[in-house]
């Protein structure tokens, strides 16, 4: 089954007199597993397609299927508790609570979202923060991390629910290219660990090459030629 559906999606911004379409008669579909890229030129809406996938905008026209539930008409409390039990976020700037520690920054969706208890919050970021290989950094706060740190950090934080999709709008635009190159390595060990499906926009060709399916927009138009590259997706 495919984890992410669009049916002739289309996004129009009107502004002024003038509409501008973010998105125009897209139709994709994204296999469940499948390490994926939306590659394209800045303007193309790659935000405007993680925005519709991450049920936080709703399409001008068309159908969005997001884990087997059409979301593109859910109103903000159902669109929010389904983000809150489907889907992770991990954004190109971290977006960590500089307040927080590393750990509590990972824990932070269990309690405010989730509203677990303790004793079922602790082992789920312990186990995270584990994978992403940041234990000996659980106590620092973000101020005291390297870049490439602070998003294994937000990827940890990302999965900590263990959502069924991560969205990531260029989760390594503010690495450097070693450091991106081990988010990246990150992300796929990820998947192959928890099963959750990513999604990320980027422009880097290198972190491009490494997509399993790659999306091509521009100008809001889902480009003829968009591959799946690898057989190897998951079910
Ligand atoms: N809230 C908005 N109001 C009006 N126009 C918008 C809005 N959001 C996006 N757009 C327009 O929609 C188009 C697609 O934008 P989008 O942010 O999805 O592109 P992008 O591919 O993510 O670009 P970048 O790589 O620069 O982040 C652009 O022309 C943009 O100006």
């Amino acid at each position: 089954m495919d984890i992410v559906t669009f049916e002739n999606v289309s996004k129009i911004y009107r502004i002024g007199e003038v509409d501008v379409a973010a998105l125009l008669d897209v139709t994709l579909h994204i296999p469940r597993g499948a390490f994926t890229a939306l590659v394209g030129p800045s303007g193309s809406g790659k935000t405007t397609a993680l925005n519709l996938m991450g049920c936080l905008d709703r399409p001008s026209k068309g159908e969005v299927m997001v884990d087997g539930r059409q979301v593109d008409r859910l109103g903000r409390r159902e669109s929010a508790a389904f983000r809150g039990e489907k889907l992770g976020f991990v954004f190109q700037d971290f977006n960590l609570l500089p307040v927080l520690t590393v750990f509590e920054n990972v824990e932070y969706p269990l309690l405010m979202i989730r509203n677990l208890p303790r004793s079922q919050r602790k082992p789920a970021v312990d186990r995270v923060i584990l994978a992403v290989g940041m234990s000996n950094q659980a106590r620092k706060y973000p101020s005291q991390l390297s870049g490439g740190q602070k998003q294994r950090a937000a990827v940890a934080r990302a999965l900590v629910g263990e959502p069924a999709l991560v969205l990531a709008d260029e989760p390594t635009a503010n690495l450097d290219g070693q450091t991106a190159q081990m988010v990246v390595d990150l992300m796929k060990r990820m998947r192959d660990e928890f099963g959750t499906t990513f999604v990320f926009s980027t422009h880097d060709p290198r972190i491009m090459k490494q997509a399993e399916v790659m999306f091509h927009l521009e100008d809001g138009r889902l480009l003829d030629g968009s591959s799946v590259i690898g057989e190897e997706h998951h079910d």
